[in-house]
């Protein structure tokens, strides 16, 4: 017994224990070369588990600190309906300043109307800003001066104006893949170009781009819609490693179908594919969806998801997304490859979806034309 890796077994033969043991194992047991790698792998296993608790322990450090609503300007595009609104009332219940951006003036004043009576204190203010976001920057732009003048500051930026198109792709317009890359991306672009110069200045800010699970996947239905909320990402992703000196933190959001008058007005012409597909992930109010996205947005949290199918799906399509904590990190590593397994099953429910509806319409067809003769 020379080795010190064999001194515990020295005292098993002492005390007389080893007999215990078959002959085979003792002999195992005494080569040297079986118990290295064994001792080895505890070593490392050892290492990883310390190398994660030290994790753990600095991932405060690394998360953003968070913003204080309380006083804060927050600018709200599409805040006169559906979940910009929520998003607003949120913020505002919170002791924030709300400028809201949309088209339609009466809407507006309405939703003004409807916010203030979650006031907090007699000083908060909502302000009402008529302009359409995908058309012309130096109107955006301009507005948004008029607005830091009044309210001061843009501290926390929710670009959430948004329209959808849900039909087959050889049924959409050809003008409405423009409009919707117009409205969805460049009325997010445009907002944010505006502020950003003043909250480099003052090196603070948050940034929300409300995207939506179909800018995670496409979907039957979303050849025009779900591009215009890729664009997104990309923008988010590539915004967020420019300004994160600048302490300014970025959240992309991805809800699922909400119930908001955006929806109803989808759900008027929406394939039965897309319905069914949708379905899968549930329907969320939009106060619940407005709860979680101001709460990732205060804490810089890049992403953004809501339900078990979005933190899946949010975690599945991570790719080279900024992590804001170290918990995100690992449960992101932990969970990939399990997730894309159940993403395969999904897919497949997803294709015979599609193709049970596509039988059902030949079918329908046939007994027409039959019917015809
Ligand atoms: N509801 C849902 O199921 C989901 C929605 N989303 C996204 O969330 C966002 C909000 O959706 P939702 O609440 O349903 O929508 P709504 O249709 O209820 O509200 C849309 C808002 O955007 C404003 N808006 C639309 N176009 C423009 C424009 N060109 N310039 C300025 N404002 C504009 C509208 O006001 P006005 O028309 O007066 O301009 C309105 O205030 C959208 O980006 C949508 O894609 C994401 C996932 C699911
Ligand atoms: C591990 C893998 C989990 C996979 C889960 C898949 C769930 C897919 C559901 C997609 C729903 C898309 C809703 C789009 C809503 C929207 O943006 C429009 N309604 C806008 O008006």
């Amino acid at each position: 017994m020379c080795s010190p890796w064999l001194w515990p077994l020295q005292l098993l033969q002492d005390e007389g224990l080893n007999s215990a043991l078959p002959d085979w194992l003792c002999q195992c047991l005494h080569s040297w070369w079986f118990l290295l790698p064994l001792v080895m792998l505890l070593v490392v296993a050892a290492f990883i588990v310390a190398f994660v608790l030290l994790l753990y322990m600095v991932s405060p450090l690394i998360s953003p600190r968070p913003l204080k609503l309380n006083g804060a300007h927050v600018v709200v595009t599409g805040g006169s309906s559906g979940i910009g609104k929520c998003i607003a009332i949120e913020c505002y219940k919170q002791g924030a300043f709300i400028t809201l951006v949309a088209r339609d003036e009466s809407k507006l004043l309405q939703a003004k109307k409807e916010i203030e009576k979650h006031a907090i204190n007699d000083k908060q203010v909502v302000l009402c800003i008529s302009v359409d976001v995908s058309k012309d920057y130096s109107q955006v732009e301009y507005v948004i001066k008029q607005a830091q003048e009044k309210l001061g500051p843009v501290d926390m930026l929710v670009n959430c104006a948004g329209i959808t198109v849900a039909a087959k792709f050889e049924e959409v317009d050809v003008d409405c893949f423009k409009r919707l890359m117009e409205v969805n991306y460049l009325g997010s672009v445009y907002p944010t170009r505006a502020v950003i110069p003043t909250m480099k200045e003052r090196r603070m800010g948050r940034i929300v781009f409300v995207s939506s699970q179909a800018g995670q996947l496409g979907l039957f239905g979303y050849t025009a819609y779900s591009p215009s909320k890729f664009a997104l990402r990309g923008l988010a992703e590539s915004l967020q490693m420019e300004i994160k000196p600048y302490n300014i933190y970025v959240t992309v959001a991805y809800p699922p179908d909400t119930d908001t008058p955006g929806l109803a007005e989808e759900n008027k012409t929406k394939p039965l594919e897309t319905k069914l597909i949708s379905e899968t992930s549930g329907l969320c109010q939009p106060e619940q969806v407005a709860k979680v996205i101001v709460k990732d947005a205060v804490q810089g949290n890049f992403n953004s998801s809501v339900g078990l199918d979005g933190y899946m799906l949010s975690s599945l399509t991570c790719g080279m997304s900024p992590v804001t904590s170290i918990t995100e990190g690992l449960q992101q590593i932990v969970t990939m490859g399990l997730f894309r397994t159940i993403a395969l099953f999904y897919l497949g429910s997803f294709d015979s979806i599609v193709r049970r509806c596509m039988m059902q319409r030949e079918q329908l067809k046939k007994k027409e034309t039959r019917l015809n003769k």
